[in-house]
């Protein structure tokens, strides 16, 4: 607008002085020379004062046209990641799509992925929440969908420093023991038929995080009952939450909630709430019980917490919950998604399967069980690990980001308020970073180069900057512990009518398209191993 208006008062100043010039009679030959000079002026004014209006108000990324109203939404694919990538070939590394009144930015390259995560760090350390977080995240009260700010400082600082240091980490590991120890049984009992792992492990890491958080106060049955009834809810609330909600593309319908996702969510919430209520009160009265005698997991370490209540940012009820749900919610899916992708991979790989089984027969033993302490030996495994999670990080496009004010990224602005998604999926498989990007090749890890913590924007499976993942140490040793012990108990195959693939399907976290259904059987020396 104003540079409309400077461009017009420009353009008839100098027009008025011309035609003074020429009703004076300057009809000499000077009047070619002056008319040129005149245009030079004019152009050279045009060129800078465009020049200074774009640096000042940069355009916005470029991006394929919509339909009015509801913009690119129609034309959306569900695969979101791969839809992505393939736009990012026509329109560049950074490009726009309109999603209902929702302006979206997707960010495909390192260096502008790094210019917002790490140049731009404080700014995009916000989220877009959407309208079904509000509902479960306890209103806001969680690590994933609180703004940036003091209170989210506070609950990360608890989740990091006080559940998952090492410290606190080791102390409830014979509560993943535990869980590990009954997964083994449960496919011993199973050994030659089939087992869909997919299953298994969404089980298994499930109870490994709920006995970690609140498992370490004996097996009582109703805690025992708790804990099933809490699996089906956790089941439901993540089929809700990777349903696209019209609520999130057009905000000013949140409130009629057309499809009923909020409602069936709030539902759902309910239910996990009063079942959270319930293992709270449960764990209060045993503690008043058995007064003296500490039960190591991290519903104890957060009721200490709540008591010990900090006067400016206070550790509540609310927050408490909300952490618990943190846990769950962001660690189960991710993690067994993660260990289900290495199985099928090393099984369409058997060269890489052999090798991972050869060092756990040096380092542990066919007449031993696998312990976590064996875990930082298995160089090989660590990096069939990192292997996985670049060719299939558990959420492609990060959880996406949010910019508390107006940012130019690559030359382009990105306004406050757009919802950012950085594709690590692509940027994870681009030929110019990665050799044979799409083959799976655990050996390029060996070298030590590359790690978790997101400082090289050529790999961040876990996100960059301060909205990084905030449980990687308990997805590393999670995962690794269930993926070693799972190599090391039996052998794999196909069942022989079965057809495999690895065809993935986008949602909240990236799955494979068909469940990894395979046969075990027995490696260890003796059956008692197995009990
Ligand atoms: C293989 C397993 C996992 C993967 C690949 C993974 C990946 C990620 C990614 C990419 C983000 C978003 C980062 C960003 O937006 O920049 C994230 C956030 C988060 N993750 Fe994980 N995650 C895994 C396991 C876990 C586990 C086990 C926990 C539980 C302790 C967890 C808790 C969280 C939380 C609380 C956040 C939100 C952090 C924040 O907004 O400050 N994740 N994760």
């Amino acid at each position: 607008m104003k540079f409309t208006i400077i461009t017009k008062s420009l353009t008839s100043a100098l027009s008025q002085a011309w035609s003074s010039w020429w009703s004076e009679g300057l009809k000499s030959k000077d009047t070619l020379t002056v008319s040129s000079l005149a245009l030079l002026i004019i152009l050279w004014w045009f060129t800078w004062i465009s020049k200074l209006y774009k640096s000042r108000n940069p355009k916005l990324p470029p991006g394929p046209r919509g339909l009015p109203l509801v913009g690119n939404l129609p034309f959306l694919h569900p695969d979101l990641h791969t839809y992505f990538a393939r736009l990012a070939q026509t329109y560049g590394p950074i490009f726009k799509l309109q999603l209902g009144t929702k302006l979206g930015v997707v960010v495909t390259s390192p260096s502008l992925a790094q210019q917002a995560l790490k140049d731009n760090d404080t700014t995009f350390a916000n989220r877009d929440v959407p309208a079904v977080a509000r509902v479960v995240g306890y209103g806001g009260f969680d690590i994933v969908w609180t703004p940036y700010g003091p209170e989210w400082r506070m609950l990360r600082k608890v989740c990091v420093r006080e559940m998952l240091s090492n410290a606190s980490m080791d102390a409830v590991y014979s509560l993943r023991k535990r869980e590990v120890a009954r997964m083994v049984r449960e496919i011993y009992g199973k050994v030659g038929s089939p087992v869909n792992l997919g299953e298994q492990l969404f089980l298994t890491i499930l109870n490994i995080i709920t006995s970690m958080l609140w498992g370490g106060g004996g097996e009582d049955e109703r805690m025992t009952s708790l804990g099933t009834e809490f699996r089906e809810v956790v089941g439901e609330i993540t089929v809700l939450l990777g349903k696209p909600n019209l609520s999130d593309f057009f905000p000013i319908l949140a409130r009629f909630d057309l499809q009923g996702i909020q409602r069936g969510m709030r539902v759902l919430f309910l239910k996990f709430d009063r079942i959270f209520e319930s293992i709270i009160e449960e764990r209060l009265k045993l503690m008043e019980n058995e007064k003296g005698k500490e039960s190591k997991d991290f519903l104890q370490i957060l009721l200490r917490l709540r008591e010990e209540e900090d006067a400016k940012t206070p550790f509540t009820a609310k927050h408490l919950k909300a952490l618990l749900m943190d846990m769950v919610v962001g660690g189960t899916d991710t993690t067994s998604n993660t260990v289900e992708w290495a199985i099928a991979e090393l099984m369409n790989n058997r060269e890489a399967m052999r090798k991972a089984q050869e060092e756990l027969e040096v380092v542990v033993g066919l007449d031993s069980k696998l312990e976590e302490s064996h875990l930082p030996k298995l160089h090989y495994l660590q990096a069939v690990m990192k292997e996985v999670l670049r060719l299939h990080p558990a959420l492609p496009l990060l959880v996406p980001h949010c910019p508390s004010s107006a940012c130019d990224i690559g030359g382009y602005m990105v306004p406050e308020g757009a919802r950012v998604f950085i594709n690590v999926w692509a940027i994870h498989r681009d030929p110019s970073i990665w050799d044979n990007p799409l083959e799976f090749n655990p050996k390029r890890f060996l070298n030590g180069k590359w790690d978790f913590n997101g400082t090289d924007f050529n790999y961040f499976p876990f996100g960059s900057g301060r909205r990084r993942c905030a449980g990687i140490p308990m997805a590393e040793r999670m995962f690794m512990y269930e993926l070693a012990t799972l190599l090391h108990s039996f052998d794999w195959e196909l069942p022989l009518d079965s057809e495999f693939d690895l065809k993935e399907k986008f949602g909240i976290v990236l799955k494979k398209a068909t469940p990894m259904i395979a046969i075990p059987t027995p490696r260890l020396s003796n059956p008692t191993l197995y009990t």
